[in-house]
């Protein structure tokens, strides 16, 4: 434990406490994605990728790197694991520990180097069967445009999870309690010198409440310990190198140029100048939250004040900002926390409590739209987008241990099915038997809309629920397989974008189904980012072609399920999003549900 802490702490500028919960989560990762191999991968069944290159960043590099290296090398895959240029010594010392525990030399190789030079040409080559890809956004849009294109032994398009960046807001409304806002927003904003991905970048506050917020925040910033993260008592360490600081500074700059009100705590300026690329925690006062062009990730927390009758169109810009990685509400009003909740496009929701420090199997973990393409880290899905081949029954088995301690409810499935069951009812009518039973099994196979409890301590309750990835682009050359592609639509209650060009067709079908079919002349020079899959039925080389505009398009990153003609073999997964909800139940001044025991 001493060396990776002091690697940590040395290298990566971790303070104390940051590294103990660092090496916590590695061994968490370890452990969850073995305890799945274990109870329920098969090896005739469950077949690897191949190669699998894992590409890290510096600001978790244990826990992210060796969550990567884990979960490709317990499907069975090879790694060649490349970590970030800054942080090469920890990545070391996590592949010797791999090598002691037994893990063959040649199973997982380390690459340390530039992303430019060893990275890029690890993605370029052609024996990489599988990417994993935790980073920024651009570079991730790099890698998307390298890899496609390239097809497996089976014909598909190689798998690319990437987790980037966020655009990250709490919401606060003027019935939250101060004091609280202040200790979760100073923690979700400064915590790890706001290098999370998941830290808060932007504050929200009602505006009848904004002036006691920030008075508040002010003070709290000022208690924060900035200094050399190897003393125990300092809570803000340094940014990991200069031109991450020169960066951020010349965003506060820019910001105090243009007459934004900017807070640094004079004991913090004060210590700026000690050695080490320190930035002080600060408070940046914004008009609109559109001002943000990108993340800034470091120690800068953004507040924008919002009219209470706003609240909608605040979230509206929120989403607008095309991320989708965490978001935070704090009030204690039951409404709101369903409203924000139910409206917010971020794949790890957080009410009345901090917004980081996500912990595996508990709050797994990963964005959508801009912040990345899942499955989650530390959940259930992930391993499954590692194999080649799988039962069809994986998804259920990858459930079960969940399912068995308490049964999902299936609520909001119900009403997501209503327009499966119209195209089935429609197929058996029209004699089209082989669909009308895919409509059944995908029926019975689908998981979207439904939402699980996981285990979490007492206080918190955390929920997990698959949603419809809301539009789904869809290629087929035969009528059959356009159906088939709509039925796995329909089963994870989406949308699906078909050309123009079937327009006829799909007048055939009933109303309701006619409803969920969405007809565009260029699908693919679409911009509009609610497309978020494609399913490809067909040969190679027009998969190939296909994959290459997709990653022509900007916005998300938009993974290609390509299957040969007449296959109905739809991985119904890859249609859904992953929502994780965590909730501070004793906010309001206790656990109420522990009223109802006994
Ligand atoms: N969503 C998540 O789970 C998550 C977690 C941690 C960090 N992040 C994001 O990571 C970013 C910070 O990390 P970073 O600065 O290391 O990111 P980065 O994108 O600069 O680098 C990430 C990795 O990619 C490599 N790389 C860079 N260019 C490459 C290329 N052309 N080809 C191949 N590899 C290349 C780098 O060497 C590094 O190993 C932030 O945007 C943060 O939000 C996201
Ligand atoms: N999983 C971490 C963030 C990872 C990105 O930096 C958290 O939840 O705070």
């Amino acid at each position: 434990m001493q060396p990776l802490l002091g690697l940590l702490m040395r290298e990566a500028g971790k303070s104390a406490s940051n590294a103990v919960a660092e090496v916590r989560e590695a061994v968490d990762f370890l452990r969850y994605y073995a305890a799945q191999v274990q109870s329920t991968f098969d090896n005739p069944t469950h077949l690897p990728l191949g190669p699998v290159a894992c590409i890290s960043p510096w600001n978790f590099p244990l826990a992210i790197f060796m969550g990567q290296v884990a979960a490709a090398l317990v499907a069975g895959n090879p790694v060649l694991a490349k970590p970030a240029e800054q942080t090469p010594l920890i990545a070391a010392e996590a592949v010797r520990l791999l090598w002691q525990a037994g893990v063959p030399r040649e199973a997982v190789q380390l690459l340390p180097g530039q992303g430019e030079t060893v990275g890029a040409r690890l993605i370029g080559d052609a024996r990489v069967m599988g990417v994993m890809f935790t980073g920024s956004t651009e570079v991730a849009r790099i890698l998307q445009r390298t890899v496609a294109g390239r097809l497996d032994t089976a014909g598909r398009p190689i798998p690319l999870i990437a987790e980037t960046g966020g655009q990250n807001a709490m919401i606060v409304d003027s019935s939250a309690l101060v004091e609280q806002v202040v200790g979760d927003a100073v923690s979700s904003a400064f915590d790890s010198a706001g290098q999370r991905c998941s830290a808060l970048r932007v504050l929200c506050v009602q505006e009848e409440a904004a002036d006691r917020v920030v008075e508040m925040l002010q003070g709290a910033m000022g208690e924060l310990r900035m200094g050399n993260p190897g003393a125990l008592r300092v809570d803000v360490g340094p940014v990991i190198d200069a031109e991450a600081q020169a960066g951020i500074i010349r965003h506060i700059e820019n910001f105090k140029a243009k007459g934004h009100r900017v807070f640094q705590h004079p004991n913090h300026v004060s210590a700026a100048g000690i050695q080490g690329t320190f930035v002080p925690p600060t408070l940046i006062e914004l008009n609109h939250i559109g001002e943000l062009e990108r993340e800034v990730f470091g120690p800068v927390l953004h507040l924008v004040r919002y009219a209470r009758d706003d609240l909608d169109r605040l979230l509206d810009q929120i989403n607008a900002t095309g991320y989708g990685l965490t978001q935070g509400v704090h009030t204690r009003i039951d409404e709101t926390i369903a409203r924000v909740v139910n409206r917010a496009h971020a794949g790890n929701v957080y009410v009345n409590r901090n917004m980081v420090g996500a912990v595996v199997g508990v709050q797994p973990f990963g964005g959508e739209g801009l912040s990345g393409t899942g499955p989650k880290a530390g959940g259930p899905l992930y391993l499954l987008r590692l194999l080649s081949q799988r039962p069809g029954n994986a998804v259920a088995q990858a459930f079960e241990h969940i399912d068995n301690v308490s049964p999902p409810d299936r609520t909001e499935q119900q009403r997501l099915h209503t327009r499966l069951s119209a195209l089935a009812r429609w197929a058996q009518t029209a004699g089209r038997e082989a669909l009308a039973a895919t409509c059944r099994r995908f029926g019975d196979e689908a998981q979207s809309g439904t939402a699980r409890l996981l285990p979490g301590p007492t206080g918190e309750r955390n929920t997990y629920t698959l949603l419809p990835r809301s539009k789904v682009l869809c290629h087929a050359s035969q009528m059959g397989d356009a159906l088939t592609q709509l039925a796995a639509v329909l089963a994870c209650g989406g949308t699906a974008v078909w050309p123009a060009a079937l327009a006829s067709a799909a007048a055939t079908l009933p109303q309701e189904v006619q409803a969920s079919i969405e007809l565009q002349t260029d699908p693919l020079a679409s911009a509009d980012p609610a497309i978020a899959a494609c399913l490809y039925h067909g040969g190679s080389d027009a998969l190939r072609a296909l994959c290459q505009a997709i990653a022509q398009r900007p916005g998300a990153i938009v993974s290609v399920t390509a299957l040969p003609e007449g296959s109905a073999e739809v991985p119904l997964e890859r249609l859904v999003t992953e929502r994780a909800v965590s909730i501070n139940t004793a906010a309001a001044g206790g656990n109420a549900s522990l009223m109802t025991i006994g």
